[in-house]
Formats: structure tokens, sequence, C-alpha cells
């Protein structure tokens, strides 16, 4: 498993990271979660080693990652380090070298990734002809040509069409079941509620939320209902004891409850108003969750 233990990094008087704890457990899909500038990326460099912790460790297999088991590791960087006139496959048997893959096996390989994830290019296409959903599959590739230990990846899916992420899902899903530990960031919240198995809310450097999504739902609380009402007036419930008015829509308002109030009571309310079209609970989304924890940051 991948372990980032009370890790901390400041740039001159700026602290990004704020003693950051997280594990990856095998087999996982862990999204990294947080605003912009929240420290994701900073964490993952420090992962990878392309930054130095000021305090804290991240392990791997539970001792701390040097050069050698980063060899093992799979890592998308968020500036995409491809080299713009090197054709993609020149760079694929580069890359997968670097982790000692023997050239023919890297070709063969780099030949079955660009097929199965649709990579479109002309024999002799260098990187900076393809569009860049293209160019981010080869990026992606070059982090899974030498059949990585554990995937750290940063923004995968950004940019990509609907039938690429899909395709990339699938791989990654595909790693999972082979026990793969894979953390990625991603601003794209239905993705992450779709794909991960847990889910970590990251502001101002520290985890402010972490678990799965039905977790953060439970600890947002289910205290929303969505109420549809004909023939009510537009405000019927702010005249409702004890809930607050989060979202209105044509006859449609989603309501948040306050604690002990039984639904049986603000449903005789509703109906008291107009006719009931609709009454049900709604649960957060992950969005929502996001936005919650996020609220309030320093930044
Ligand atoms: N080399 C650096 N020198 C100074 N400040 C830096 C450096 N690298 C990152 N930062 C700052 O650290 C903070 C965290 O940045 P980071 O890129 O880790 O955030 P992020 O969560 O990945 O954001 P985003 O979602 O926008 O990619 C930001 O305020 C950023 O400006």
């Amino acid at each position: 498993m991948l372990e980032f233990d009370r890790v901390a990094k400041s740039f001159g008087d700026k602290h990004v990271l704020r003693e950051l704890s997280l594990v990856v457990k095998p087999g996982e899909l862990y999204g990294f979660c947080g605003a912009n500038g929240a420290g994701k990326t900073t964490a993952m460099r420090i992962a990878l080693g392309v930054l130095t912790a000021d305090a804290g460790d991240v392990r791997w297999q539970g001792r701390p990652v040097d050069a050698d088991s980063r060899r093992r590791f799979g890592y998308m960087p968020e500036e995409r380090g491809l080299y713009a006139k090197m054709t993609p496959r020149d760079q694929l048997v580069f890359f997968a070298g670097l982790s000692g893959v023997a050239p023919a096996t890297a070709r063969r390989r780099a030949d079955e990734w660009i097929e199965r994830l649709g990579v479109v290019l002309g024999p002799k296409d260098t990187l900076e002809k393809l569009s860049l959903g293209n160019q981010q599959k080869v990026q992606l590739i070059a982090s899974l040509i030498h059949d990585p230990d554990v995937l750290v990846l940063d923004e995968p899916f950004s940019g990509l069409d609907p039938v690429a992420v899909d395709a990339m899902a699938d791989v990654l899903l595909e790693f999972a079941r082979k026990g793969v530990p894979t953390l990625f960031s991603s601003h794209q919240l239905d993705l992450v509620e779709r794909l991960c198995d847990r889910v970590g809310i990251i502001r101002d450097g520290a985890l402010v939320a972490e678990g799965t999504v039905d977790q953060l739902r439970r600890s947002a609380g289910s205290g929303q209902l969505e109420i549809a009402l004909s023939g009510a007036p537009d405000d019927w419930a702010a005249s409702v004891p004890g809930v607050r008015v989060v979202a209105a829509t044509g006859a449609k308002v989603t309501l948040e409850v306050e604690d002990g109030v039984p639904a049986q009571r603000i449903l005789a309310a509703a109906q008291s108003m107009g006719r009931l079209e609709h009454f049900g609970r709604r649960d957060p989304a992950l969005a929502d969750i996001f936005r919650e924890s996020v609220a309030g940051s320093a930044r």
C-alpha cells in the first residue's frame, strides 16, 4: 500500500501541505479531490521524488519510497512531460526503457496500448501533430507501459472525450483488479463518484473529508428532501419551521431538514400548501459534499 504519513511542505512562508496523511490500499482507486491550489500536485510530486518533503514520509509497502521503488511507480505528471518532436512510439519505448523494459517488449506493448486506447496517429506523426486528447492518452500509456505496481496520476481525465474517459476508466479498473493501488486527482467529481473506492478531499494541505462516497454522504447528513408541489405559492417552504431552502427550480424545492424534524411533519405542511407531485429524499452528490468541505477555505 501507498502511505502518506504527516507529509509537510512549505514554499517560503506558504504552508502547502500540513501533515497530510492518507493511505491507498492494494487494488483501491483513491480519488484525490480539492480546490485549485489545495496541494494535490505537490503531494504527488513528493511521492515521486520530484519535490522533497520538509517533514513526514511517503511509504510504499511499509518502506520510505526511494529511487528503486519509484521505478515500479506509474506517474502521470500534471505538466505533461512528452517530447514534441518524437513519435509517440519512440518515446513510449524510451520511457519503458527507463524502467528496464526491453525494446522489443516495449514496442509490442506500445502498439497494444495505442490500439486499445484508440490513439489516432499516422505512422510518421510526431507528438505535436496529435490532438491534445490523443497526446494525453500517450502520456497515460507512458505511465503504464512498464506494468507498474502503483499508479499516481495527476488529472488523468482532464481534456478527454467521453469515449476516451470510458477507455481510461476501464484501464484503471483493470489495474485495480490486479491489486494495483491508484491515487488520482480530478476535478471531475461525477467521474470520481462513479469510479473511486474511496475519496479524500484536501483543503489547505490537509484532508478534511475521507471515505467511500456512501460514507461521505452519510456524514454529510441525509437530511435533504426534494418536494414538488403544484398550485402552491413560490415561497411556500419559507414558512415551514425546521427547514432551509437550498435550491428551487420551477415547482421543485430542495430542503435541508434540521436534526430531529420528522419528514412526516414536512409532508403534512407541504400537502396543506398545494397538490403534491413529488416527495423524496435526496442524497447529496459528491459535488455538494466537496463544496461543503472546501467552504471556509482561507484561500
Ligand atoms: N514550486 C513552487 N513554488 C512556490 N509555490 C508553489 C510551488 N509549487 C506549488 N506551489 C503552490 O502550492 C500550492 C499548491 O499547489 P498544487 O499545485 O499542489 O495544488 P493543486 O491542488 O494540485 O491545484 P490544482 O487543482 O489547481 O492543480 C499553490 O498555492 C501553488 O501556488
